[in-house]
């Protein structure tokens, strides 16, 4: 591999990564990064890891595993192991992925959901500032909560007025609904844990990076209920409208799908947390928006897209009906709300570390569907061809 080279012309030291969750969405992509394009090596935590298999596992073909050197998989659940304070230990920098992050379990478990992203992330913290180590920490965008713009009356002309809802990392405040709204327990939980990081940065020196995604998605996310998760399970957006698609169902949409997003594709999105990785010097101290500002849509266009692009990839025509609306108190129970629009403010990630996204949302959700597409269908005809028991 020839020599690579940071941002600033300085050669890159191949350094060793404790990776925490990293059998998820973001961490299996990320490995794939790491292990395909630098010298690094991983030690990879996580309880699961059906979705980094490919990179452990001898190959049929050679019979030798592709990374034998370079990626060790520890399982581990970090609430309670004492190996994970040597495995920090034995690393240059820590990335810590875990955490409970689908909106169905911030008001349905909430207890669950704040031990696992505030209590459970803390001796992590504790662990990299007590041995002078480099943490990478996964936040959200979900600790801007709503846009200041969401209170103002309804026909305001400053709702079209961008400081009126686009986020920055050091002026936006953090806005979030009453107690009893209990799906702020998860911003809630990573706003503390963000202040507990930048105060130990403070306090104590530690090297930290913050980073907060906006809405990454692309093959691998979460699962597809009934297939490879619980078939009462509720996951992000994109494997919602991906099951109904395959399954031929109309797309819910909840409380009319008003809500807005922007959407990333999971590559670009892994290219910034790279650039993080190996330039220090420039992310150290920082708090990153990393998302697709261009790539906005409703939730509604969103499943209209999706509807779509779904049957360009497959041929298969779309259904007559293929939205249908549900309100959030029947999908997610009480104690739901919701964050009414995400544009990142991209300045401070572009002037540290010159990186811009560049997928549009049609051509990730290409990529993404035919993926989807050719891991799922066949399991999906199986499950709805059995009889079902009444
Ligand atoms: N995907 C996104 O768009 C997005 C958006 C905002 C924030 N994030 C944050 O990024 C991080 C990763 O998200 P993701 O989308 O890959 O989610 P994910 O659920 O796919 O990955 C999280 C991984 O952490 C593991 N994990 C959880 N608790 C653990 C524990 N106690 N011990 C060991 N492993 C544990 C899980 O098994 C899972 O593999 C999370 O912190 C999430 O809050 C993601
Ligand atoms: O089937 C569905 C699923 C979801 N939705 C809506 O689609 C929108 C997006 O829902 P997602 O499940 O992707 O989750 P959200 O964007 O609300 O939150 C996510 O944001 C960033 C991360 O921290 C987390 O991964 C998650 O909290 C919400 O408005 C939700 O109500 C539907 O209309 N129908």
């Amino acid at each position: 591999m020839a020599q690579r080279l940071d941002l600033d012309g300085k050669p890159i030291k191949a350094i060793t990564i404790c990776m925490i969750g990293a059998g998820g969405f973001i961490g299996s992509h990320l490995c794939e990064k790491i292990l395909h394009e630098t010298p690094h090596k991983i030690l990879a935590l996580d309880v699961y890891n059906d979705k980094i298999k490919h990179l452990l596992e001898p190959d049929s073909a050679s019979g030798t595993a592709p990374f034998p050197d370079r990626i060790q998989f520890h399982r581990l659940n970090i609430k309670h192991d004492s190996r994970l304070e040597g495995l920090i230990k034995m690393s240059d920098l820590t990335i810590n992925l875990a955490a409970i992050c689908t909106p169905a379990d911030y008001n349905t478990r909430p207890l669950d959901t704040i031990y696992s992203n505030f209590i459970d992330a803390l001796p992590v913290v504790k662990y990299c500032s007590e041995n002078g180590k480099r943490l990478i920490h996964f936040s959200t965008c979900e600790v801007y909560g709503k846009t200041i713009g969401s209170f103002l009356p309804k026909d305001s002309p400053l709702r079209q007025d961008p400081s009126y809802y686009v986020l920055k990392e050091d002026t936006s405040p953090c806005i979030f609904g009453s107690i009893e709204k209990q799906r702020w327990s998860y911003a809630c939980a990573k706003q503390l844990i963000e202040r507990l990081i930048y105060a130990e940065g403070a306090e104590n020196g530690l090297e930290f990076t913050i980073v907060r995604p906006f809405n990454w998605i692309g093959p691998r996310m979460d699962f597809i209920p009934g297939i490879d998760g619980p078939s009462e399970g509720v996951p992000r957006v994109l494997a919602c409208f991906s099951n109904a698609l395959l399954r031929r169902e109309p797309l819910k949409l909840v409380d009319g799908g008003q809500s807005q997003r922007t959407f990333i594709y999971i590559k670009d999105a892994i290219e910034a947390v790279l650039l993080m990785i190996e330039n220090p010097a420039r992310a150290n101290g920082h708090i990153f928006n990393v998302g697709n500002p261009n790539n906005e849509v409703t939730v509604r266009q969103l499943a209209e897209m999706m509807t779509e692009v779904y049957a360009k990839v497959t041929g298969e025509s779309a259904l007559e009906k293929p939205t249908i609306d549900v309100s959030s108190k029947e999908f997610y129970g009480e104690g739901y709300d919701d964050s009414d629009k995400r544009i990142p403010d991209m300045t401070i990630i572009n002037k540290q570390l010159g990186w811009n996204p560049k997928t549009s949302l049609w051509d990730l959700l290409e990529s993404t569907l035919t993926y989807q597409h050719r891991t799922y269908a066949e399991a999906i005809k199986k499950v709805l061809a059995k009889p079902t028991s009444s």
